[in-house]
């Protein structure tokens, strides 16, 4: 299978046509907690990243880390609690969210990226203000209910994230959020990097995740679909085609699309390589959705 047996070196010798493409553009990259399954494939994912940044490119991750988050709680005698896609984040959950990802997997990641020689800078929310929150209230049955500490995007004030790119840095960023009183919230990974590849205006924007791609029949992995544009995702939406932990990545994808970034590409981050296999083969490993059908 492509991904298996490839090595970065062959994959590089067809990426060769892109990268000019590429050259001075800025590819947000959505890093699931469900994607980091060990050490070596997080490894060999913040290589490729290192390798996109030498060709040219600006990558910023946004990492999440929900599995990590979970078993924290855990140890700490409290259940994950859910409600339509977002944790149920009292005081406690909120600190626990706070050090699990700004504090151990964004230096995880920042850490493992200087290592392979490249030069990164760990940020949440609340450094120079990156991402103003306010509280997120989920709507049911016309009632609005209180989910604790869990944050909307307000604003992206993405100055910082131009001049560390400028400056040859690679931003890592992790999904928590800030208002104008300094309490932190809580904010679904998937939402911000929508949020924050539209403000960015991204030239694409990655989700990497632990299933293949948007399959028609989520049984059968041979019904990815490959290309859709942002109408057939709102169609596969409202059919409920697209649902649970997909439903905040499509969510993402056209906030997107909407906002500013031009291609966005729902990848399985576990696969070798993964990101350059999506971005410079010509048929891809996932499903990328683009504005309209008509735009080649
Ligand atoms: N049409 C679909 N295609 C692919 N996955 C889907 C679809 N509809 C629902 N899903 C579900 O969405 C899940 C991905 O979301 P999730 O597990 O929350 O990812 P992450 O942890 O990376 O944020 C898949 O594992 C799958 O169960
Ligand atoms: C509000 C909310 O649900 N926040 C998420 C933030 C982390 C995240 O999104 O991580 P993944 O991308 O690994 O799922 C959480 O607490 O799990």
């Amino acid at each position: 299978m492509i991904g298996k047996k490839i090595e970065r070196a062959e994959i590089l010798m067809e990426a060769l046509p892109y990268i000019k493409e590429f050259y001075g553009k800025t590819v947000v990259i959505k890093y699931g907690g469900n994607a980091m399954i060990d050490e070596k494939i997080k490894d060999e994912v913040v290589q490729d990243i290192v390798l996109m940044k030498f060709v040219g490119m600006n990558p910023v991750i946004i990492h999440g880390g929900g599995p990590e988050i979970n078993k924290v709680l855990s140890k700490l005698g409290k259940t994950a609690q859910f409600n339509m896609g977002n944790r149920v984040t009292d005081y406690e959950t909120m600190e626990v969210v706070e050090m699990v990802l700004a504090g151990k997997i964004n230096k995880n990641i920042v850490t493992k990226l200087n290592k392979f020689g490249g030069k990164a800078v760990g940020l949440s929310g609340t450094d120079a203000n990156l991402i103003v929150a306010d509280k997120k209230y989920i709507e049911k049955e016309g009632e609005k209910v209180d989910i604790g500490y869990v944050g909307n995007v307000k604003t992206i004030n993405p100055r910082m994230i131009r001049i560390l790119e400028k400056e040859g840095f690679i931003p890592v960023i992790s999904p928590v959020g800030v208002d104008e009183e300094g309490k932190s919230y809580n904010i679904n990974a998937d939402y911000v990097a929508g949020e924050l590849a539209g403000a960015l205006g991204a030239y694409k924007f990655i989700l990497m995740t632990d299933i293949a791609g948007i399959l028609k029949d989520i049984e059968d992995k041979s019904s990815i679909i490959s290309e859709m544009s942002l109408d057939d995702a709102e169609k596969l939406i409202d059919s409920g085609i697209i649902s649970g932990g997909m439903l905040p990545k499509v969510d993402a994808c056209l906030t997107a699309l909407k906002k500013g970034a031009e291609r966005v590409h729902i990848i399985d981050g576990r696969v070798r390589h993964a990101i350059l296999l999506e971005l410079f083969t010509d048929d891809g490993i996932g499903t990328m959705i683009k504005k309209a059908d008509k735009e080649d």
